[in-house]
């Protein structure tokens, strides 16, 4: 993209935050973007609009988002009439956006709920605004230091969140997408894939964000398996017992499954899972960690 968006841009019922009103807002409440909370605050309506498209978010949807910042990408989500839950960590941040979306979107305002918290210990128990939802989504430009630890750590607690789209930095999008086999295969690639689903959904250049970062960065959208398919449907399979592998493989991926293994596994285990013990875990599938857990699981582990 060569030429931003610098003013406001009318929608339907209010509008979208252009670059010279992020630094306006920023300027009035006195926030100046911190590196700690990872704040770079998209400066573009186009983007965000983007991102709302690629989610498919429409007025039926609950929308998660983590981390709102100014609003810019709350702004667009509200745009498609849906109804929403903003988990912001930073207090001077969280406090100031109902003030921005009753400035730039009145008609919405009943639509948002702003929570102060760390994304990272959000439970049911304490966001019971999804509780009753078959299904909810989350919608978010993530801070990119902890992208994907809030990303497992939801997918784990909360079993109805469908499905996710999210901006992270490209490295990291890049890892949540891997297929086994490739260098940037590792733990976050093959944990998410027990979920569900992860699929790139193109890159985003540094000049849309304020301040503009020194990574670049992408989308990634996530579909969780039906409740019917995946690897969670193996009538053993534990998480935690397969995660546990995933780490100890990862933990010294150079090694072949055997070495690396060894002191988790009983004697046996490769064998009855039929999966070659001289293979180094970066090549295995979600499915042939679970075979072997299965397998440990039935030989005493
Ligand atoms: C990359 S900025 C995105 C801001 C806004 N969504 C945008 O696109 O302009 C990340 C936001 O996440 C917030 N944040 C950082 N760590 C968080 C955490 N653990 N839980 C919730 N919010 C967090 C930051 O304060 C910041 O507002």
């Amino acid at each position: 993209m060569s030429e931003l968006d610098t003013h406001t841009t009318p929608t339907m019922g209010g509008h979208l935050l252009g670059a010279a009103d992020i630094r306006r807002i920023a300027a009035d409440a006195g926030i100046s973007p911190t590196k700690k909370f990872g704040q770079n605050f998209v400066i573009d309506p186009g983007t965000v609009r983007r991102i709302v498209r690629e989610a498919g978010v429409g007025a039926d949807d609950h929308v998660l988002e983590v981390g709102p910042g100014l609003g810019s990408l709350t702004l667009a989500i509200l745009e498609t009439g849906a109804r929403m839950t903003a988990v912001e960590i930073d207090s001077p941040v969280a406090q100031r956006l109902p003030q921005t979306i009753a400035e730039f979107m009145p008609d919405a305002a009943a639509r948002l709920r702003v929570v102060r918290a760390d994304a990272l210990t959000l439970t049911p128990g304490n966001l019971p605004d999804f509780r009753d939802d078959a299904t909810f989504t989350l919608v978010a430009n993530l801070p990119y230091n902890v992208a994907t630890p809030i990303l497992l750590t939801l997918l784990e607690r909360f079993d109805n969140l469908g499905s996710f789209l999210v901006m992270v930095q490209k490295e990291v999008a890049d890892r949540l997408s891997a297929q086994p086999g490739s260098k940037i295969y590792g733990t976050p690639s093959v944990k998410l894939a027990w979920y569900g689903t992860a699929q790139p959904a193109g890159t985003i250049g540094r000049n849309v964000f304020w301040p503009a970062p020194n990574v670049d960065s992408a989308l990634v959208r996530f579909d969780r398996h039906a409740p019917d398919e995946g690897p969670a449907t193996h009538a053993s399979a534990d998480r935690a017992a397969v995660f546990a592998l995933i780490d100890a493989a990862f933990g010294q991926r150079r090694k072949t499954l055997h070495a690396a293994l060894k002191k988790v596994v009983p004697e046996g285990t490769f064998e009855k899972a039929g999966i070659d013990a001289a293979r180094r875990g970066e090549t295995l599938t979600v499915d042939e960690f679970v075979r072997i857990a299965d397998a440990a699981k039935e030989l005493g582990a």
